[in-house]
């Protein structure tokens, strides 16, 4: 079908060894950063071009968002191994490029995304009722199969996203995996139009795009993350309300102190990477109210006091990306312009330097990598 030529080789970004944690230098002079701040090192190197299975197509990535998540595959700082070597990226947007021959209902040429869900078995019992990520055989983009940080990215069809030919491949790259995942928590959290989520986190990539999911649901929000540029770019995404962790003297006051009735947040959606506001959030939710956890900080336990979340009734639960379903709805928000995804964009080859600045929680929005450059 057509005439698109594909290279044998092409650039990426290769995970070659995780950790970091445990590294050493020979010595450290006194001013230099602890030995937990040394990050590993991502390869940008040629690699080959792999061909689609029957079941598969090939992805000619344009744009690629990179989520906090990558920088936990490099670091290896979950209790899930990743394949090594690893080409990253989960929120890889661009064009069908080949297609193995059990494909018929996506074409060479049409829009597509690569998210983090790059297959499942779509037969369990899972599967079967809408739920593919708990699925046992899911195959994870940029984790256990390559993702998208490189200029040609395999999934298997009944997974891509279908992405409308009418959005913009740069922007929407950020929906495949931060839209799908805080549109489905927000719908966990089942709060409804009218009420008051907490964006926790809301400064980052998966925060700043809550938001507007938010409001576009018709829901107040109190954002909470730290520093100005932060504060800024959430009050112009619509925030209510901006609570600054880093400033705070007492935070679950200030949460409280934010909503309309002085009760707290209905819900509260958890996106930071940190243990500690994780702690914090069973404490400013009114009562009945829900706990979307969602960030993945390495090896943090969640406790809330047994007796205020029964007395409270109080719902803790966990939310992970989305179905197939929840993806093409996520998209559709965002082909209506109700999303703006902050982002800027720069070469795949500098992926170094975002994994640095997001190390230190200084990544306002998104970072999106262009592969060609
Ligand atoms: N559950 C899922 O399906 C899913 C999907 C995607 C990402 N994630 C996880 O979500 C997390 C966030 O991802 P991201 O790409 O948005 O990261 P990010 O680095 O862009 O944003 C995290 C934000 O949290 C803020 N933060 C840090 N400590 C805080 C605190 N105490 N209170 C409030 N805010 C605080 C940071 O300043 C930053 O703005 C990661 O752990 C990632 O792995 C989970
Ligand atoms: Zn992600
Ligand atoms: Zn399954």
């Amino acid at each position: 079908m057509g005439s698109i030529d594909i290279p044998s080789e092409q650039w990426a970004q290769v995970v070659e060894k995780t950790g970091g944690r445990t590294f050493s230098p020979p010595f450290t002079l006194w001013h230099q950063a602890t030995t937990a701040n040394i990050l590993p090192a991502v390869v940008y190197k040629r690699i080959p071009v792999q061909k689609p299975g029957p079941d598969e197509v090939l992805v000619n990535i344009k744009y690629s968002g990179v989520c906090h998540t990558d920088l936990h595959a490099m670091m290896g700082d979950w209790p899930l191994d990743t394949k090594l070597p690893l080409v990253g990226g989960h929120e890889g947007a661009g064009v069908v490029v080949a297609r193995g021959e059990l494909v018929k209902d996506i074409q060479v040429g049409d829009y597509a995304g690569i998210k983090w869900l790059n297959g499942s078995c779509l037969s369990c019992t899972y599967c079967m009722n809408g739920d593919e990520s708990l699925c046992h055989e899911a195959l994870l983009s940029g984790y256990t199969v390559d993702g998208t940080f490189q200029e040609y990215a395999i999934a298997k069809a009944a997974h891509v996203a279908r992405i409308p030919k009418e959005c913009d491949l740069e922007s929407v790259a950020p929906i495949l995996c931060a839209g799908i995942t805080v549109y489905k928590g927000l719908k966990e959290s089942l709060a409804r139009p009218g009420q008051t989520i907490a964006v926790v986190g809301a400064g980052g990539g998966l925060g700043s795009i809550a938001l507007q999911y938010a409001k576009a649901m018709g829901l107040h929000s109190i954002a909470i993350d730290a520093g100005d540029e932060k504060r800024d770019l959430c009050m112009r995404l619509g925030a209510s309300a901006y609570v600054d962790f880093s400033t705070s003297k007492d935070l679950v006051a200030d949460v409280r102190a934010a909503t309309l009735d002085g009760e707290g947040p209905h819900a509260a959606l958890l996106v930071a990477a940190q243990e500690k506001p994780f702690q914090q959030a069973t404490q400013y939710l009114r009562s009945k109210g829900v706990l979307v956890c969602i960030g993945l900080p390495a090896g943090a336990k969640l406790s809330a006091p047994v007796f205020d979340t029964v007395i409270r009734m109080i719902s803790i639960k966990g939310s992970y990306v989305g179905n197939r379903a929840d993806t093409q709805e996520a998209l559709d928000f965002f082909r209506r312009g109700l999303i703006t995804v902050p982002f800027k964009t720069i070469g795949l080859s500098q992926l170094q330097d975002i994994y640095t600045l997001m190390h230190e929680a200084k990544i306002a929005g998104r970072y999106v990598v262009d592969p060609t450059r």
